[in-house]
């Protein structure tokens, strides 16, 4: 199988971008900070699925991280405790809201191949989408109200379709960290493998893929989409909520705390109404 480049890999800084055959290969690529996204990294990623959406070439995405030790953990927590913000972007807005649909709306299957630890908004990129292939050394969970954040989102509302209510509202109430064996018991993914077979696998389910009617999958994701469509609006709105929070003493002491290294203190945030 030859491996050519559509978009520059150059032009990318944050992330790379192959296509191998009919596959898709978009790689998170920011390993010093376990490939957490700052603003710039969400901006590659929706040009990079774009990008794939318009090539006739490729029938499936595979989504996953550079190196051993994450898929992705979500926000860049010290770039926010820094500037209070994910950085700047050339079009001067931080789009995950618009990522996560990008994710359930391009009509081709997404494989997230979950390499480490995938956890807060890289969590939730791997739940958004179609399959998730894991490797045996992969660890998934929620961070954000340990961090003065949260998604209530697809995040929360499509993680509870996947795993159910009593699941999802424990790994967002606890932030605990589960492995690969209770992921897949949980029907958050759906095969784990040995790390060094993890792309490999990725890219011989993406070629069977390949194989099937593009037109007819491209139905079925629509189809399966349909039924929690309605949560983008409860996206936008998570979104809106979530703005406002980061910016708030108490999102602040999260993003404070993880970048001093201690534990936050929340306490004070109690509300009594
Ligand atoms: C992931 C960890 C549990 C790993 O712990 P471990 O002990 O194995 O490793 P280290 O902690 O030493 O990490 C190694 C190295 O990487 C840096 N790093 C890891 N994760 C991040 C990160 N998310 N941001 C920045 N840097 C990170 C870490 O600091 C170390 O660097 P050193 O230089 O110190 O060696 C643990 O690292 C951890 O808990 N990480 C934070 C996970 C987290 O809370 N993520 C963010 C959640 S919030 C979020 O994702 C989010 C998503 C959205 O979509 C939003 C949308 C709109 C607004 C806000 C959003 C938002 O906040």
């Amino acid at each position: 199988m030859t491996t050519t480049t559509e978009t520059p890999t150059a032009a990318y800084e944050d992330i790379r971008y192959e296509v191998d055959g009919p596959t898709a290969v978009i790689t998170m690529n920011r390993p010093a900070r376990y490939n957490a996204f700052r603003g710039r990294t969400v901006e590659e990623l929706i040009t990079a699925f774009r990008a794939a959406w318009a090539d006739r070439t490729v029938q499936a995405v595979i989504l996953t991280g550079a190196g051993e030790k994450a898929f992705c953990t979500g926000g860049d927590v010290k770039q926010r405790a820094e500037t209070g913000d994910y950085g700047p972007t050339e079009s001067g807005m931080f789009e995950i809201g618009y990522l996560h649909k990008l994710i359930r709306d391009i009509p081709k299957p997404v494989i997230a191949a979950v390499n480490g630890l995938a956890i807060g908004g890289g969590h939730v990129l791997h739940v958004l989408c179609d399959l998730t292939i894991a490797s045996s050394s992969a660890r998934f969970g929620q961070s954000g109200p340990k961090v003065g954040s949260f998604d209530a989102g697809f995040g929360s509302a499509y993680l509870a379709r996947v795993v159910g209510e009593k699941r999802a509202r424990e790994i967002w109430y606890l932030c605990r960290q589960y492995d690969a064996a209770t992921a897949e018991r949980w029907g958050l993914v759906n095969a784990v493998v040995e790390p060094e077979r993890l792309l490999d696998e990725a890219k011989a389910w993406a070629a069977e893929i390949a194989e099937k009617s593009p037109t007819a999958l491209r139905f079925l994701k629509q189809s399966f989409n349909a039924d929690t469509d309605h949560q983008a609006g409860l996206s936008n709105m998570a979104m809106s909520a979530l703005d406002l929070f980061v910016a708030s003493p108490e999102g602040a002491e999260g993003a404070a705390a993880f970048a001093e290294k201690r534990q936050p203190e929340f306490n004070r945030y109690v509300q009594t109404h």
